[in-house]
């Protein structure tokens, strides 16, 4: 097969330099689940200069290659600036434990109560609330991994990691490997740049695991910060640098894979709120019949609330976090269907393709009751957004708690609504690993004095 291989199809390309140069950088995801319509395949192949990349664009496809044959496509792209980041390495199955489903159960209260925290910031200065939902997503990560509390989005540790996830987002995203796997291309003068990027980049990184990490050992002494750090530290004896190491590098990769997700996932839900009030209004019904007035939403509630749930399904579909997941790559040759995938190919699990499968009926816009719908439901984001098979995310669990806790407590108290000029245009990022909302605006007020009270009052007994 080698000598006369037989790729999976492709768009067309031309002779030397194959097809790979019409993969787009830039947004690719809606370009890649239009080829699947228009040459009526659901895996892509693109390749040229030594390079290939493999663009799986249904369930099955994913399935099939993520997860039954994870033993050959579950390493990650070697990227020059991120390197280590983007991979748990011998620490994964530590992290996977750690981050369990009963394992996070420990964390509903930090959870809870940073979810107060944000509803008081956005009745305070609703104006910032991008800042504020940056602010959570890096609080719910800091306090749990390293019992670091910090209350302003100003604070060292998440501009710090903001400037560096900006750029590891820019470096990691589709397409920026195109620099890692051409070869060539890092020869040519327009490329330069990137190589002091690259240095920068890796500096940067060092940076963000070491300092936060520095702080947990230091604290704990004092037993007054718990944090995954101390519970790992303190579940062996054999501390060797190695141990050390990949408890350093394993926290850091939390803590920087954490926010991003999150942050997009909290703005897209916002500005679905804000485009789709009569949506917003059954959510809020819901809470008041299930939750009252009386009390802030808690995590135990996510079994009672049907529609909130499938409200977030719907926000998770009808704008993916993470478009084309995060990439692999395969660790041999291999073949699917009859086709060759050869060593090396970069493999991404294109979800968009799964959120705008055409057998749904107005998949633009904004309705949960789809995934209310016994028969017609969508795929559960649950089961693609997190990624798949060895590699699926480890935060999953704790990611799915903070999701439901900052969206109830939000529809609990609060109605978002259009801004003053009446117009929010759903454009998101289409040049970063993450796709969130770039900067719209829209009107927040206190749903009565009796949220706000319960507001002021909740946050008041918050102990982080
Ligand atoms: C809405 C929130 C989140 C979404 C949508 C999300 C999604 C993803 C996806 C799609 C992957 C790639 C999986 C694959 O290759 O199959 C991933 C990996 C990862 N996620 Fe998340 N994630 C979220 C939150 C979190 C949180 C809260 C944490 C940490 C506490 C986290 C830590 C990680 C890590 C460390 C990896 C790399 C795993 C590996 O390479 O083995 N994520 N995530």
């Amino acid at each position: 097969l080698r000598n006369n291989p037989r790729y999976p199809p492709g768009p067309s390309g031309y002779p030397l330099v194959g097809n790979i140069f019409k993969f787009s950088p830039v947004g690719p995801w809606t370009k890649l689940t239009e080829y699947k319509e228009k040459l009526k395949t659901d895996i892509l192949f693109f390749h040229g200069l030594g390079n290939s990349i493999l663009v799986l664009n249904s369930m099955e496809a994913i399935t099939d290659l993520l997860d039954k044959e994870g033993g050959i496509s579950s390493d990650r792209p070697v990227f020059t600036v991120v390197g280590e980041l983007m991979g748990l390495g011998q620490a994964r199955k530590l992290a996977h434990t750690a981050l369990g489903p009963n394992a996070v159960k420990r964390y509903h209260t930090i959870q809870e109560d940073l979810a107060v925290l944000l509803c008081k910031s956005m009745l305070e200065k609703p104006l910032d609330f991008f800042g504020h939902v940056r602010l959570i997503s890096s609080r719910i990560v800091l306090a749990i991994t390293y019992g670091l509390s910090v209350d302003q989005a100003d604070n060292e540790y998440i501009t710090d990691a903001e400037a560096t996830m900006d750029m590891v987002g820019r470096s990691t995203r589709p397409g920026a490997f195109l620099c890692d796997l051409i070869p060539v291309m890092k020869y040519l003068p327009s490329w330069m740049p990137f190589q002091q990027e690259a240095k920068k980049g890796r500096e940067m990184i060092e940076s963000l695991v070491t300092k936060p990490y520095n702080y947990a050992l230091q604290h704990m002494a004092s037993g007054e910060h718990p944090s995954l750090v101390q519970e790992l530290w303190d579940s062996t004896s054999e501390r060797s640098l190695g141990f050390q190491h990949d408890l350093k590098w394993m926290t850091g990769s939390l803590y920087g894979a954490a926010g991003d997700s999150n942050y997009a996932t909290i703005l897209t839900f916002m500005m679905a709120m804000a485009m789709y009030p009569e949506k917003q209004r059954l959510a809020q019904a819901e809470i008041d019949r299930v939750v009252g007035s009386e009390r802030m939403p808690s995590v135990s509630d996510r079994a009672s609330l049907p529609y909130v749930n499938a409200l977030i399904k719907e926000t998770m579909r009808w704008h993916p976090a993470l478009p084309l997941g995060i990439a692999r790559s395969t660790s041999k040759d291999t073949t699917y269907r009859g086709f060759l995938i050869p060593k090396g190919t970069v493999v991404l699990p294109n979800v968009w393709a799964i959120a705008f499968d055409p057998a749904q009926s107005n998949a633009d816009e904004f309705v949960p009751e789809r995934f209310l719908a016994e028969d017609t439901a969508p795929v559960d984001p649950g089961l693609w957004a997190f990624g798949f098979g060895r590699r699926i995310c480890p935060g999953k669990h704790l990611a799915e708690n903070s999701v439901f806790i900052i969206i109830s407590s939000l529809l609990a108290t609060l109605d978002i609504s259009l801004p003053p000029n009446g117009v929010v245009n759903p454009e998101f990022d289409k040049d970063h690993l993450v796709s969130y909302p770039h900067d719209f605006k829209c009107t927040i007020n206190a749903r009565s004095s009796t949220t706000e009270n319960l507001v002021q009052i909740r946050a008041q007994e918050c102990k982080v």
